[in-house]
């Protein structure tokens, strides 16, 4: 653990890929089957259609109101409990925020390659900035879409030399929204702490620092029904809350064995529970498995922010659940550094639960 609980340096990287957004503007000729090939995936469990299925809903505002805030908690344990997963209605993040980042988000994501490649990621100092994490060998299937990966919070963990300077407002509208999404965060783990009945502080501090993953999925013309968007996986963090910027549907969650669409609902954000809250309550909540398809015709963009705490702090079962000498739950994950943690995630394909697996002890 590093006592000074300052953003360490090597942590790992990801290996260099080809750019989608640059595959999918050239003609279709051109997309041989020799590159199509490290895209293309076997057939996976049915899709539930949205109608069949419906993910909760919590509403923040009626959470803060003490008129109703017991029965939306009420709301809210139901949802972390049984679903991992729930939109997130009345946030209080404006529209103007929402639309500011939005439209920067698209200005970048349409510059020229050369000048977006000028944010790449550096080898193995790290996964932020443009392009694609979590590639660890040539055989890896590859997910379709590029990405934006950066530390936003707290302001010293920034990489400013990795946030874009074009658009000329990106920096400040990431800055306001990224901080918006860290009240919304703090507030659903404030409440969550409570539903537990655990210190708030506990659950607070993993929404201390905050790092946004924007994702580009170009539209795939062909065999996109093979392809992936973003391969399945659970979020290695605290809490998620996830803007899905365009009205294209494209994330799905695993729920009893079929993958079920998270179709967009305008002015929400989507939260999940991440690994970390799933280790802390012990299992309790549950950090579902997700992935991303794409669309044969239509670009999607999203925008993932995860709070976790920050560096120099441990994660692993809390002390109310599992007791302070063995008097309550058996514990059934190890406690690890967030730094440690860290480490781990980015050694690691991005694939299914494994991390959640590397640090299970005592199975039921
Ligand atoms: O694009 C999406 O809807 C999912 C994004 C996601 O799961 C992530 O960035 O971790
Ligand atoms: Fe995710």
């Amino acid at each position: 653990m590093d006592p000074s609980g300052k953003k360490p340096r090597e942590l790992g990287g990801s290996l260099p890929v080809p750019n989608v957004q640059d595959h999918a503007a050239r003609p279709a000729a051109e997309l041989t089957p020799a590159i199509l090939h490290r895209y293309l995936r076997g057939a996976d469990a049915p899709v539930l259609s949205s109608n069949t299925t419906i993910v909760p809903v919590v509403d923040l505002a009626r959470l803060l109101d003490p008129a109703h805030a017991d029965e939306e908690a009420g709301r809210l344990r139901a949802a972390c409990e049984d679903w991992g997963f729930f939109h997130v209605a009345n946030h209080g993040v404006t529209g103007h925020v929402i639309n500011d980042v939005k439209d920067d988000i698209e200005a970048f994501f349409n510059l020229p390659l050369a000048e977006k490649n000028a944010m790449a990621a550096q080898g193995s100092s790290g996964i932020e900035g443009y392009g694609q994490a979590f590639v660890v060998s040539e055989e890896q299937k590859l997910d379709w879409a590029d990405m934006l990966f950066l530390a936003t919070l707290p302001p010293e963990y920034r990489s400013l030399n990795l946030w874009p300077s074009k658009p000329t407002t990106f920096r400040t509208s990431l800055e306001r929204y990224s901080v918006e999404v860290q009240r919304v965060a703090a507030e659903l783990l404030r409440a969550m702490a409570r539903n537990l009945g655990v210190a708030e502080e506990k659950m607070t501090s993993i929404a201390a620092a905050q790092t946004v993953r924007i994702n580009y999925y170009p539209p795939c013309p062909q065999a996109h029904d093979q392809v992936l968007g973003l391969s399945p996986h659970s979020d290695a963090v605290g809490l998620t809350l996830l803007l899905q910027v365009s009205p294209v549907p494209g994330l799905q969650i695993r729920r009893e064995g079929k993958w079920i669409p998270v179709d967009p609902v305008p002015g929400a954000l989507v939260a999940n529970v991440g690994d970390v809250v799933e280790m802390l309550t012990n299992g309790r909540y549950k950090s579902i498995e997700h992935r991303a398809v794409v669309n044969a015709r239509h670009e999607r963009v999203s925008v993932a922010a995860f709070h976790s705490a920050k560096f120099g702090a441990t994660y692993g079962p809390l002390e109310e659940i599992v007791g302070a000498s063995g008097d309550g739950e058996t514990p059934r994950y190890r406690t690890i550094g967030a730094e440690d943690y860290v480490k781990l995630l980015l050694s690691s394909k991005l694939e299914g639960k494994n991390i959640m697996d590397a640090m299970k002890i005592n199975p039921p």
